[in-house]
């Protein structure tokens, strides 16, 4: 069992106060959303976990120790999937594996998946939006990691692919602690355990459809 706790996280870019004193915990077992309109600072935040941006100011621990937020990425805490996609569109499915796995085991796990197994002659330029988001997930996912952050893992995807990344990330939550970020908000209520707003800088916390009305997300005919 692992724990994540952040806390005072605090960005600005130039005069745009982005992140505000910022809090979020995430455990093993636990998948975490986080909504937000578009430009509140969600994948800046991810960012700034996983280390590829730097906070103004940050209290990070893990197993209630304090823990540098540089050292996330060589010590290998946090996985990370980003919003646009990362793989070179010239190789094919069953080459990109090695290149994340030495490990014949870890190898044969995704390419045995019954979907990645139909593509695995593919190029990954060739591939569905729905196939691409898919493999890049379970790439990601399968890393020893004891947390992985999503950003926006089902937008644009069709239904039949956020059914299979929904069954991966319920499978996935009991070795790992997850936080994610999307607007399908239909999907991400059925999978997450606790769900936060990013508004004004603070991670609220958020129960229903409800309750992202009354912030101001969603407007009251999304009922309708
Ligand atoms: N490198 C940067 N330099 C300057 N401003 C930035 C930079 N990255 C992000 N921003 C600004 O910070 C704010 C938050 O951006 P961010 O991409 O984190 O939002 P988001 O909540 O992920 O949005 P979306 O839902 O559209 O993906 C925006 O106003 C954006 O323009």
């Amino acid at each position: 069992m692992h724990k994540l706790s952040v806390t005072e996280l605090t960005k600005a870019f130039g005069t745009n106060p982005v992140l505000d004193y910022a809090a979020i915990e995430c455990k093993t077992g636990e998948i975490v959303s986080i909504f937000g309109r578009n430009g509140t600072g969600k994948s800046t935040l991810l960012k700034i976990l996983f280390g590829t941006l730097k906070a103004d100011r940050i209290r990070l621990s893990i197993n209630d120790k304090p823990f540098v937020v540089e050292e996330v990425i060589p010590q290998q805490k946090i996985a990370y999937l980003p919003q646009v996609s990362f793989l070179p569109k010239s190789i094919k499915v069953r080459d990109v594996v090695p290149l994340y796995y030495t490990s014949e085991i870890k190898q044969d796990n995704i390419l045995y998946d019954p979907v990645i197994a139909k593509i695995a002659n593919t190029k990954v330029g060739s591939l569905s939006m729905g196939q691409l988001r898919y493999f890049e997930l379970l790439l990601i996912g399968n890393l020893s990691h004891p947390f992985l952050m999503l950003d926006e893992p089902f937008s644009m995807i069709e239904p039949l692919y956020r059914d299979k990344i929904r069954e991966f990330l319920f499978d996935l939550k009991f070795t790992k602690g997850i936080i994610l970020t999307d607007h399908y908000y239909d999907d991400v209520f059925s999978v997450a355990d606790r769900n936060l707003l990013l508004k004004n800088g603070r991670l609220i916390a958020i129960n229903n459809k409800e309750d992202l009305t009354d912030h101001g997300y969603l407007s009251g005919n999304t009922f309708l």
